[in-house]
């Protein structure tokens, strides 16, 4: 396996920039028969050993200092060679290292996730290797100690283990985080049952209507013809969706290749996984990050060996490695959620095509309510083929939607957070014993100022997102740093009734017992959801009946499937509306879209009513009208006037530090460096800033932005890449910590 002479290249997994580079590293004898690409393995790096891995064999450029490979972690690849191409693009695109970008890729086996319940310790590889290691790690006799406890006695606590080889926890927490060593609940120790049937073509009663069938026949001739193609399938709420996936899914089956279905987080349902292994049986592996060590591991093998051919998980799902994939699925592929925004900003969307386009994959990207980004391209001259299905399924009528004016109530002497409509709409569900659900959208950093009577917000002349009330008295713009005083008086309308807008779900929950206190009232959101299996809970105490009024934030909104739910109540439409973001009025409509979904579900109708002190907006207008088409009309331009996504690129730099001085006067020599460079480059980059974060200050950090606008994405990231550098250079004058993300989904 191993030439003569060729040393192997390594990558070493060091998240550093200075580091992103191939090693090589000499080939030992007794490794040669085993060392293959796609391998990790153990290599002394300075003075420590690391995690390496093997991308190739070549010839170093000189002979002198060549170390040699201390040990072999897997005796056959964990990533392929397209998963390494993969990884090197994501380096590219997101601006991290190479290594960070494997790790993310094959996660599931060096991430072991500690649940509630007790932690055991296991070993995370076979007997030989973990000899081998342990051999490798002379120069840490704590760690071989560790590792041989374990081995002669897996299960044990952190503690226990720690003391059967006379150590301390930190020394096996160290040898979990490298991967020698597992932590598994004991609670879930056991795999998930590979029993179930197989799966067989057959679909019940089932019959696809016309709008499915079309675009089925769509996409069957892609998966035959096995090129990369894009479809967006725009159905409204409640159209068959899935229905077509599940379709999908068995044509590409038939092909021989597999399938990577994605869904949003909170739409990973006990719900959804039963729908797939109804269809699918023991063919589906569900990959997600909640799971536990070993479970998760097994099912990442199940995935790598062909064995279960269907993958459904959440945005880390898009890594799953199968063989030869052949159709990627992109649920509700507006979610925000599918952009990771820590540690390594991928956008799984992104990640998806490029691999579908690396495989000739066919893409399929659902929603309702499209991203700007995926409606664009589905349009004249685009890349993707748009697919719809305008009706839903037995041509159920979507509901009537109710826009109520809080300015009129606020007249007639209302000052409530409930309107006399909705009011009046809940005592008529009640009287009926029907359902209601009440949301409201909540989001810690929507701090801004409304004009009560008039509903003026105000925005950044420049940028055109609301201004963030500050505690000094200022309004001010997040992107630009513009600001002003706060108005004594409405700039509009001279009222004086000016105020901080916001109100939580504990308060609704008061008022609602207030004015129903014959209701039985659930409440859903962090608080009351915190608890593992809460969640799941108080949807099927709901669900049974168990309660009149449902109240929560956005986890409510979608995916639910709620037949007897005849009313929906969206307590604040502005809260969304007026997020300091771009998207805000996007995302405004997206969920006022999801929530009036929600509603005449069943045989019984539904109503939606939305209380909102801007009832001339388009996006709140569209949205009753359930009219995607008229939001995208009225929404585009906008975009394209200010050059905002998708008609431009963005990149945030967000800079963090204790100390407020310090920060603030890197921030400043961050923007002269890339103002430097973005003057030298002949695509035009425009940098924003610096501001204070929405978020301004986070467990002792204090942090600021830069935001970059461009018309091209690789100018954007070329002038970060440089200004990096050029800071690293700087230091130790330079001291912020810098986070990168490309196209961020959200600014907080
Ligand atoms: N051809 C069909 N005939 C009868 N029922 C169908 C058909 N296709 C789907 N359904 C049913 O219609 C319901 C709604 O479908 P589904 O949940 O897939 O909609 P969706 O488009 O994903 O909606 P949402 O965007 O709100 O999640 C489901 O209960 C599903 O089983
Ligand atoms: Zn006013
Ligand atoms: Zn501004």
């Amino acid at each position: 396996m191993v030439k003569n002479g060729l040393c192997a290249e390594i990558i070493v997994d060091l998240a550093v920039r200075k580091t992103d580079r191939v090693f090589h590293y000499a080939v030992p004898k007794k490794f040669e028969n085993v060392l293959q690409i796609g391998a990790r393995v153990l290599v002394p790096f300075r003075e420590r050993c690391l995690t390496g891995y093997v991308v190739g064999f070549g010839a170093p450029e000189s002979q002198v200092n060549i170390r040699e490979i201390a040990g072999v972690l897997d005796e056959e690849p964990v990533f392929s060679p397209e998963l390494l191409e993969l990884a090197r693009w994501m380096s590219e695109s997101y601006l991290c290292s190479t290594a960070e970008a494997l790790q993310r890729i094959i996660s599931p086996r060096l991430q072991v996730k500690s649940g509630r319940g007790v932690r055991r310790i296991i070993p995370a590889l076979d007997g030989e290797k973990l000899e081998q290691a342990a051999a490798s790690l002379a120069r840490a006799p704590r760690q071989a100690a560790v590792l041989r406890a374990a081995m002669a006695s897996p299960g044990l606590t952190v503690k226990e283990l720690a003391a059967a080889a006379e150590t301390t926890g930190k020394t096996v927490e160290l040898l979990v985080h490298k991967g020698y060593l597992a932590a598994v609940n004991n609670t879930s120790q056991a795999p998930p049952g590979y029993g179930g049937p197989q799966f067989t073509a057959g679909y019940g009663e089932l019959q696809l209507n016309a709008d499915q069938a079309t675009a089925l026949e769509q996409i069957e001739g892609a998966l035959k013809a096995g090129r990369f193609s894009v479809f967006l399938l725009h159905g409204v709420t409640g159209s068959g969706k899935t229905e077509v996936y599940l379709r999908a899914i068995a044509a590409v089956l038939q092909e021989g290749r597999q399938a990577v279905a994605l869904v949003p987080e909170i739409a990973l349902t006990p719900q959804m996984i039963e729908l797939f292994r109804a269809r699918f049986g023991s063919l589906v592996a569900v990959l997600h990050s909640g799971l536990a060590g070993t479970a998760r591991y097994q099912a990442w093998r199940r995935v790598k060996s062909g064995e279960a051919p269907v993958v459904l998980g959440t945005r880390s799902a898009v890594f799953a490695p199968a063989p030869r994939p052949g159709l990627f699925i992109i649920d509700e592929e507006h979610e925000s959620s599918y952009k990771q925004d820590d540690h390594l900003r991928y956008h799984a969307r992104e990640v998806a095509l490029k691999r579908a386009q690396q495989s000739g994959s066919v893409v399929i990207l659902g929603s309702a309510t499209p991203s700007l980004e995926s409606y664009l391209r589905a349009g004249p001259g685009g890349l993707y083929r748009l697919l719809k299905l305008p009706v839903r399924i037995d041509n159920h009528p979507l509901p009537p939607v109710q826009v109520v004016d809080m300015r009129d109530e606020l007249k007639r002497g209302n000052r409530g957070i409930f309107s006399v409509p909705l009011v009046e709409a809940i005592n008529r569900r009640l009287e009926r014993h029907e359902q209601v659900i009440l949301f409201l959208n909540r989001r810690g950093y929507a701090n801004f100022v409304v004009c009560r009577q008039c509903g003026l917000v105000i925005k950044c002349p420049s940028c055109d997102i609301s201004l963030t009330y500050h505690l000094d008295g200022t309004l001010r713009c997040h992107y630009c740093n513009y600001s002003t005083n706060r108005p004594v008086l409405c700039p509009r309308c001279g009222s004086d009734d000016i105020r901080h807008f916001g109100v939580g779900t504990q308060k609704v929950e008061e008022e609602a017992r207030r004015l129903f206190p014959e209701a039985r009232v659930l409440r859903m959101d962090s608080d009351t959801t915190s608890r593992r299996g809460a969640h799941e809970r108080l949807i099927s105490s709901f669900r049974d009946g168990r309660a009149d009024i449902l109240i929560g934030t956005q986890m409510i909104a979608k995916g639910l499937d709620l037949p007897k739910v005849t009313l929906v109540g969206v307590i604040n439409a502005d809260t969304t509306l007026h997020m300091p973001d771009f998207r805000a009025a996007e995302r405004t409509f997206q969920l006022l879209t999801q929530v009036a979904g929600r509603a005449g579900r069943g045989s019984l109708a539904g109503e939606v009513q939305i209380q909102t002190y801007t009832p001339d907006h388009y996006s709140i207008i569209a949205a009753a009208a359930h009219d995607y088409e008229s939001f995208y009309r009225s929404e585009a331009p906008v975009r394209r006037a200010l050059d905002y996504p998708p008609f431009s690129h963005l990149a945030r730099l967000l800079l963090t530090h204790t100390d407020e001085e310090t920060l603030t006067k890197g921030a400043l020599l961050a923007k002269e460096v890339l103002e430097k460079i973005a003057a030298g480059v002949n695509i035009p980059v425009d940098v924003l800033g610096p501001a204070p974060a929405p978020m301004s200050r986070i467990k002792g950090q204090y942090r600021w932005q830069l935001v970059l606008k461009g018309p091209r994405r690789n100018t954007l990231k070329d002038v970060i890449k440089e200004a990096l550098n050029i800071l690293d250079k700087e230091r130790p004058a330079f001291k912020p910590s810098v986070h990168v993300d490309i196209n961020p989904q959200g600014m907080v």
